[in-house]
């Protein structure tokens, strides 16, 4: 796989779309499913390793099945631990607020893990780094946190909060990686690119998928 030019993007999420433009990495997208349920006694860190993993085998596969991989999957997943608790997306708009409460006045941990798949030339490799970031959210009553569901921004997306958004007016301090909080840490993606040989800080323009 010398000189690929572009990598396959395995996820929906908007927000990995743009933070992968900001790297300036060619991509492609594939379009993928998988089981996201946490396991018995999972951590979280071993959670998101696993899930970025499989998003991104389940790539792998899938364009196996359409005539073969050009250039390295790369996936990622995202989720909040407080606790030992994983406070994934939520369910519903009731689970949005308790969760939202849980985290109201309270440091918490944000977790990415990425994945990237490829053959570096002796057979499928998968590389995959986990990345964490602290967030102190300032203290909000009930009121506020139904106010901020109401929204809708919480909805798609872990903690069910959003820091580029109106979320990032919950937030007091960030330990650690921005990027990572958004759904992609930069420095660690265009490290695990440049491994597989795929190019960084291109210039793209219009529609950014390769
Ligand atoms: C904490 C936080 C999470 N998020 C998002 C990032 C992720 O898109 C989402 C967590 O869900 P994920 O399951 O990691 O990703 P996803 O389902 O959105 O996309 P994919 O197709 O790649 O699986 O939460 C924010 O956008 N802002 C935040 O502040």
């Amino acid at each position: 796989m010398a000189n690929v030019s572009f990598l396959y993007l395995a996820s929906r999420s908007p927000r990995r779309r743009e933070l992968l433009t900001q790297a300036g990495i060619p991509f492609r997208l594939v379009d993928i499913e998988i089981d996201e349920s946490v396991l018995e006694n999972e951590r979280a860190a071993d959670y998101v390793e696993r899930l970025a993993r499989s998003k991104a085998e389940a790539g792998w596969a899938k364009l196996q099945d359409t005539g073969g991989a050009a250039a390295p999957v790369l996936a990622a997943d995202t989720t909040v631990a407080l606790g030992g608790k994983l406070l994934g997306k939520p369910e519903n708009e009731d689970d949005a607020v308790e969760s939202l409460m849980h985290l109201s006045g309270q440091t918490h941990d944000v977790l990415t893990g990425i994945a990237l798949c490829g053959d570096l030339g002796d057979g499928l490799d998968v590389e995959t780094q986990v990345v964490t970031t602290r967030v102190r959210f300032s203290h909000f009553s009930i009121e506020d946190a139904r106010r901020y569901v109401a929204t809708g921004e919480p909805m798609d997306k872990a903690g069910s909060y959003g820091i580029q958004g109106f979320g990032g007016t919950l937030v007091e301090s960030i330990d650690g990686s921005y990027s990572n909080v958004v759904g992609l840490p930069l420095k660690e993606t265009v490290e695990l690119a440049g491994l597989f040989g795929v190019p960084y800080w291109q210039k793209l323009s219009g529609d950014q998928t390769v």
